[in-house]
């Protein structure tokens, strides 16, 4: 199937999946608008006793161990392993890989119980999953997407899941295809919450694509774009996140297509 990122937007709002999102609570709010804003619907819920129920009535799951405890853990379980038995788009944002034990043995534990359908994290996060000794900073990266590529294509292979690198350009793999994302901005990295935006909309795009590679393409190629977008009157951190919200629900179809920088290869 060709790549159509209009389309993709397209289909998005047409039918405004509902996005269900086990995430932190750092990020709720923002990642909240920004599903709003693209088109989708949002839902944070992360209570054991209503993930089942909460993940079957949603187009896909996103989740997200930036503020884990394990109450949450359970939720989060039931959610994957209900998700994965009922065909729904998992996506796993595993912030913080490789800064503590804890969040290594969490995030094992989260792998074994269902395979995600795409994994979005930045580079040192991605090489602290596929077993590589590197010490993320807090939630922050140590290392480049470009550095990651062997690691990405190491658990692309192994679980089956899209890998979704981002950082200055971002990297996509699955399997052996890839593509790399150029654009956004350097203050992207300023924002928190971005990159767990960028691991939602993967949720929105991927509860409408039946292409999880194409859905985290778009997810990223969006954030890009939009980023950009953002910085032409925002240069600053707190102008700059309603700016990109802004963005996110100004831009049409067509003029993300028009402005994205998506490059296809194999490995
Ligand atoms: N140096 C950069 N230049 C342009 N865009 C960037 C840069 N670094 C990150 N981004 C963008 O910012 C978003 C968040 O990425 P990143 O900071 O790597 O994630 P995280 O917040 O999970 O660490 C992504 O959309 C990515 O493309
Ligand atoms: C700062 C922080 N601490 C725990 S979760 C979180 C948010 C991380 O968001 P992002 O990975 O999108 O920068
Ligand atoms: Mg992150």
């Amino acid at each position: 199937m060709e790549f159509n990122l209009a389309n993709n937007l397209h289909s998005l709002r047409a039918s405004a999946p509902l996005v269900h999102n086990i995430t932190n609570y750092v990020v709720m709010n923002f990642t909240a608008n920004a599903l709003l804003a693209i088109g989708a619907s949002p839902v944070m819920s992360h209570a054991a006793e209503e993930a089942e129920d909460m993940v079957s009535i949603a187009g896909a799951l996103v989740v997200n161990i930036g503020t884990l405890s394990p109450e949450w853990v359970k939720g989060m379980k039931l959610a994957m392993r209900k998700a994965a038995q009922t065909g729904r788009p998992i996506i796993l944002d595993p912030v913080g890989a490789g800064a503590t034990p804890y969040r290594n043995a969490v995030l094992t534990e989260l792998l074994e119980t269902a395979a995600p359908t795409i994994i979005r994290g930045n580079a040192s996060e991605i090489m602290a999953l596929a077993g590589t000794n590197i010490q993320t900073k807090g939630v922050d990266s140590t290392a480049s997407s470009a550095e990651s590529m062997e690691a990405a294509k190491a658990l692309s292979l192994k679980y089956g899941s899209v890998i979704s690198v981002s950082g200055e350009t971002d990297v996509i793999v699955s399997g052996t295809q890839a593509a790399f994302v150029s654009g956004g901005v350097p203050l992207m990295t300023k924002i928190t919450g971005m990159g767990c935006t960028a691991s939602a909309l993967a949720g929105a795009f991927a509860a409408v694509s039946s292409d999880p590679f194409h859905a985290a393409v778009s997810a990223a190629a969006a954030m890009s774009v939009c980023g950009e977008l953002a910085y032409r009157s925002a240069k600053l951190p707190g102008s700059f996140q309603i700016a990109f919200l802004d963005a996110l629900a100004d831009i049409s179809p067509a003029h993300l297509a028009e402005l994205s920088k998506v490059k296809f290869t194999s490995l």
